[in-house]
């Protein structure tokens, strides 16, 4: 267990599932808890230190509820926000989820000087470059959680056709976490074998279809809001790889800055991550169908992204 501190920002499903997914990893001394609801981060901070006593980790959890016992922290992930309902797009949570940023930003930078930021919250890539707006933090400190998730669901989606076994299953999807997200086939493998080779094209398309409504298809069933398990999963995985400095490849939110042909763009894209947070994005080769994708993904996020700078203008 390494020394350090992650704090958590909203503490419903996938900030609760987060912080019990990383004390039973054992992989941070303390996570610092924090959400407008301070009977529920009271009641998770209590209900998840519990739960570590019975299988005896060593993380501590704490519940804070000022902006000066939440500090200090080598990594912040948050998740504050509203999540969808049924019918609902996760562009509509745009503004309200820009305003929550616009209240829990300055006070986590103030606190917490040297920390890397995950945004969880969505719509995942515009709140990203909400957030590097109002922290002017460099690139490699401000990382969207969503690439991981929607490559997850990927795999799912090839295991169910396929019925292989789990851990032989690779899968990338790039982009916006949106419906213009881009799954790449060529590069999605089982054992080493690209998924082109093992599966008809009507399976291809179907698992790209399911794919990018993975996140719809479980927010119609639930009624009352969006995933939390593999959002937490995935985003515990982030946390991990900087913590233990792996530099690993994994799709992440991060500001272009003419990779892939685009700059002040947030978009998720292959990075090493690593003490540093970003530390490299990676390019891989697009064929020209995957890069006519990844730009309508691109348009997709820039639409978001200008609506939050005519509201700045307003303002
Ligand atoms: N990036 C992804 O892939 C991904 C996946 C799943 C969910 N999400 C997004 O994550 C967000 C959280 O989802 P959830 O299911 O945990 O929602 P939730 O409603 O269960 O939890 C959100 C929490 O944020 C808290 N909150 C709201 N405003 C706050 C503020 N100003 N300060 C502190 N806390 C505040 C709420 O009290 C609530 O406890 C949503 O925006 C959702 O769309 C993103």
């Amino acid at each position: 267990m390494s020394n350090k501190r992650v704090g958590i920002i909203g503490v419903g499903n996938v900030g609760a599932t987060l912080t019990y997914t990383l004390a039973l990893k054992d992989i941070c001394s303390e996570i610092l808890l924090k959400d407008i609801n301070e009977n529920l981060t009271k009641a998770m901070m209590l209900d998840i230190s519990q739960a570590t006593f019975v299988t005896k980790q060593k993380t501590k959890i704490v519940a804070t509820h000022k902006s000066e016992d939440f500090f200090d922290c080598d990594i912040v992930v948050i998740t504050a926000g509203v999540p969808r309902k049924p019918g609902m797009s996760r562009d509509n949570l745009l503004n309200i989820n820009a305003n929550i940023m616009e209240s829990i930003i300055p006070d986590v930078i103030l606190y917490n000087p040297s920390a890397i930021i995950i945004i969880v919250s969505n719509p995942l890539d515009a709140m990203v470059y909400k957030a590097l707006e109002i922290s002017k933090l460099p690139r490699n400190r401000v990382i969207g959680m969503a690439g991981i998730l929607d490559s997850s669901r990927m795999s799912h989606y090839i295991y169910e056709k396929l019925n292989s076994k789990k851990d032989e299953i690779e899968s990338f999807v790039l982009g916006g976490h949106g419906n213009e997200m881009v799954p790449l086939i060529n590069i999605s493998k089982v054992l080493n074998t690209s998924i082109n080779e093992i599966l008809s094209s009507e399976d291809i398309d179907s698992i790209i279809e399911d794919t990018k409504k993975g996140g719809a298809s479980i927010v119609d069933l639930l009624k009352t809001g969006s995933a939390y398990f593999a959002p937490a999963n995935s985003t515990a995985l982030m946390i991990e790889a900087i913590l233990n400095d792996t530099k690993e490849i994994y799709p992440c939110s991060v500001l272009l800055n003419k990779e892939y042909g685009f700059e002040d763009v947030v978009a998720g894209v292959p990075v090493i991550l690593g003490r540093k947070g970003v530390e490299e994005i990676v390019e891989f080769d697009l064929n020209e169908s995957q890069k006519a994708q990844f730009n309508s993904s691109i348009n997709a996020i820039i639409e978001l992204i200008n609506v939050l700078k005519e509201k700045k203008k307003k303002i």
